[in-house]
């Protein structure tokens, strides 16, 4: 297997792993619950002195030490003083792009909004000539290095989206660069859709016809070549509208392309309840959040998915969070690693300033980025939780006070060890 910083391959790996004297064990749930919602998001089950053991690559047993004595393995892991909990699973990224928009980042200081740079051909359009002018091989050698850097900041499971090639040849090239991220790498991936980013140049005033490429050409190519699971759309004032939208989620579905979209980032206008009525996996940003999105969300499926590393980024509001939670909605927490919103994929920053910025408990934050994150991108069934059966990717974290030092002391790195499928990431 092609497994990258892992594994040294004249290394015998162990095929049994034993963590002790564990701190606290978190998000310990003996049931494969697939989501939490509500009040029961400031549930986190832990087991404090505890053990886990890990056979290949999955979660075997774990419980309180005094109940350890006769398990053996082949390799054992002293955590005294430190704290395991299931890896990050990032629900919402963009991390296959060509470059940088560091220049944009200095424009907006110097008193450009995201709007007048996306406005004046940047943004999105500025990342898709770059992408588009980009070698595939070149593509996947700068996304390797961002996969790397998030793996080993905790990520075990991540979405990764199309969008900044917007022609049928660029979007393929960026679906198989995730491929074969897929299937070089050991975490866990999803593949996205997001041909209608943004409206390329040459569709300025025929957003129409771009629309007809994405729903007759793309869609069909992309499920032809089983390149993506989700569809999604950029539904926004100045990019693609609810006609569009649904237009595109319907061609999408007709392929087998479940919907994960983008709403509400600047503005609502109903984008939520129609990624509802489409049975969207997720509906993602809700900065705006209307009361009526919020009764659209209520007996729904669909994942609400807060992104506040682009709200830091942006300086627009965080998602009024605490509005879905008290309506009995769950919440997903996710970076949105991407050159222009987010250029930054740390999902310990993520659960960080949803405690700091949208007062989520840190039992809140840690259910967001972890069980519901995993919900949000289809794999909650296998990721997300400790839970017996389901994949071994855990993080062993430094010599820490408690799980609440995580979101607390901000900005600095916590992770001494990163377990992904049963094998410890160096
Ligand atoms: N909002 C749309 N897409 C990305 C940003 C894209 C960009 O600026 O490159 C986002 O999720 O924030
Ligand atoms: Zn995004």
């Amino acid at each position: 297997m092609a497994f990258f910083i892992t594994i040294n391959p004249l290394k015998k790996q162990p095929v049994s792993i034993l963590i002790k004297n564990i701190k606290e064990l978190i998000q310990v749930r003996e049931t494969n619950v697939l989501k939490v919602s509500g009040a029961d998001m400031k549930e986190l089950p832990t087991i404090k002195n505890a053990y886990l053991l890990i056979e290949h690559d999955t979660i075997v047993e774990y419980g309180k030490m005094e109940d350890c004595e006769n398990i053996q393995a082949d390799k054992t892991i002293d955590a005294t003083g430190k704290v395991v909990l299931p890896t990050w699973c990032d629900s919402h990224t963009h991390i296959v792009y060509a470059g940088n928009r560091e220049q944009e980042f200095v424009d907006r200081i110097n008193g450009l909004s995201y709007e007048d740079i996306a406005n004046r051909g940047g943004g999105i359009l500025n990342s898709a000539e770059k992408l588009q002018n980009t070698s595939e091989e070149e593509l996947y050698n700068q996304s390797v290095k961002r996969l790397k850097e998030v793996i080993k900041l905790g990520t075990g499971a991540i979405e990764i989206k199309s969008g900044y090639g917007l022609t049928v040849d660029a979007e393929l090239k960026m679906l198989r660069v995730i491929k074969r991220l897929k299937k070089e790498f050991p975490v866990k991936v999803k593949a996205t859709l997001l041909g209608a980013h943004a409206i390329p140049k040459a569709y300025k005033d025929n957003q129409k016809a771009y629309v007809d490429l994405v729903v007759n050409s793309m869609i069909p190519k992309v499920a032809e070549e089983e390149l993506a699971h989700y569809i999604d759309v950029f539904c926004e004032k100045g990019y693609f509208t609810l006609e569009d939208t649904e237009r595109i989620l319907k061609a999408g579905l007709a392929h087998g392309l479940t919907p994960k979209i983008h709403v509400n980032q600047f503005n609502a206008f109903g984008g939520v309840a129609l990624g509802v009525k489409y049975n969207a996996l997720s509906v993602d940003h809700l900065e705006e959040l209307s009361d009526d999105d919020v009764k659209a969300l209520k007996g729904s499926n669909t994942m609400p998915v807060a992104l506040p590393s682009c709200s830091y980024f942006l300086s627009i509001p965080y998602s009024p969070v605490r509005k879905l939670m008290k309506a009995g909605l769950p919440v997903a927490l996710a970076t949105d690693y991407n050159p222009g919103s987010t250029p930054s994929g740390n999902m310990n920053f993520v659960v960080s300033t949803a405690c700091i910025k949208m007062k989520m408990t840190p039992e809140e934050a840690i259910n967001a980025a972890t069980i519901n994150g995993a919900y949000a991108m289809g794999v909650s069934n296998m990721y997300g939780s400790i839970c017996r059966g389901k994949k071994a990717n855990v993080i062993i974290t430094k010599e820490i006070p408690s799980y609440h030092f995580l979101p607390y002391a901000f900005g600095n790195n916590h992770i001494e060890t990163v377990i992904i499928n049963g094998v410890e990431i160096s």
